[in-house]
């Protein structure tokens, strides 16, 4: 996508006052509550009219008040998934996911539905009344909906918020895979890091209503790890599993990990806390632990009374977290070596 926004609004006291571009794919608006997110989204959906700027999409202008250009809501071919899907009672599933379809002309009609219902598993579903969905049934419903009109952009304001964890980490790998099947650009709004790891290429962070920062979700992640008890928190794709006794074996790149709850499907994905990965200064002669990993160091960083150790292990990335002692007594310094050492079952399945 090529979106290029330039604009200001005045809501009360609180003013929204933005300038920036997004050429990836996947893009994150990150930020805490009353930051301006959801004003952004309104804005960008021509659900609220800015007071001054432009907004363009692919070249082609959305609003610009020198010109009093404001496309309508329908005209902007914008799709708007929100943190409750807005489904019709009166309409069955498959009524309601072919709503937008049948609405937008046939040229544009370029996503085919059974494809989609496929890709979002709904088949099961497509016969069922509205109120016989659970919540994250109803957002993968609300989500088909918005992509079978065949926008040129959808914008996801905080969508997983009403869902527990086990929803949210079950829905999660059907939102990928949409938006990759389908290759649609996704603008993705969240106060939540690890959304924003698993579904944005880049991400713009807002604080009071103007950028604070443009970078990736990972390198945010990095930065704030200081700021939460949990510190940083590594997201691993592992593949291959294999049974060994009551333990699963993945590969993760060209070396195995043991982790002591795992699954059938070829790839996973988990997280580890950094805080679980120990550093040695030597391999440890025996250890409960299952995981022994040579690693090098790439960087080292303060995050406030804690030290943050960036590894490189065998070509894959961990961050691990230690105390400033820590660091002296292993004698850690960038390019060195180091060990680390991680249990079984410090791996927790997301999904
Ligand atoms: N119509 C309005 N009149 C006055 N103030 C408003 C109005 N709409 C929003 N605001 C204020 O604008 C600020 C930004 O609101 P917005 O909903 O965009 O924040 P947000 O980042 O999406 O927050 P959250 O994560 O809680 O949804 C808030 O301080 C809010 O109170």
């Amino acid at each position: 996508m090529n979106l290029e926004v330039s604009v200001e609004k005045q809501l009360g006291d609180f003013c929204f006052a933005s300038d920036f571009s997004v050429r990836c794919r996947r893009v994150g608006i990150f930020g805490p509550s009353g930051s301006g997110k959801s004003t952004l989204m309104h804005m960008l959906a021509g659900l609220l009219k800015p007071d001054r700027g432009f907004i363009r999409l692919n070249g082609e202008t959305l609003f610009d008040g020198r010109s009093r250009i404001n496309r309508s809501t329908e005209n902007r071919r914008i799709g708007v998934v929100f943190q409750h899907a807005h489904l019709f009672p009166h309409m069955g599933v498959r009524r309601n996911l072919l709503y937008g379809y049948k609405r937008i002309p046939k040229a544009q009609r370029v996503i085919d539905p059974d494809a989609l219902v496929e890709v979002l598993d709904l088949g099961p579903l497509l016969s069922r009344k509205v109120d016989a969905l659970s919540g994250g049934e109803r957002q993968r419903v609300a989500l088909g909906r918005t992509v079978l009109s065949c926008p040129r952009l959808v914008l996801m304001d905080e969508p997983l918020n009403g869902l527990d964890e086990r929803l949210k980490f079950q829905i999660i790998p059907y939102l990928k895979n949409v938006f990759a099947e389908f290759k649609i650009p996704l603008m993705f709004i969240s106060h939540s890091l690890s959304e924003m790891r698993l579904m944005t290429d880049q991400v713009f962070e807002f604080a009071n209503g103007r950028i604070r920062a443009q970078t990736s979700a990972h390198q945010l992640a990095l930065h704030r790890m200081g700021t939460t008890q949990e510190g940083y928190t590594n997201i691993l794709e592992l593949r291959d599993p294999r049974n060994q006794k009551d333990l699963f074996v993945y590969r993760w790149g060209d070396q195995d990990l043991i982790v002591t709850v795992g699954g059938k499907e070829q790839a996973s994905m988990f997280e580890l806390s950094s805080r679980e990965i120990t550093l040695f200064k030597r391999h440890p002669e025996a250890s409960s632990a299952r995981n022994i990993l040579h690693c090098r160091v790439k960087k080292i960083f303060d995050v406030g009374n804690r030290v943050a150790v960036e590894l490189d292990c065998n070509g894959q990335q961990l961050v691990s977290q230690v105390v400033g002692e820590a660091v002296r007594d292993l004698g850690l310094e960038e390019g060195g070596a180091t060990i680390a050492v991680i249990k079984a079952s410090a791996f927790r399945k997301l999904y």
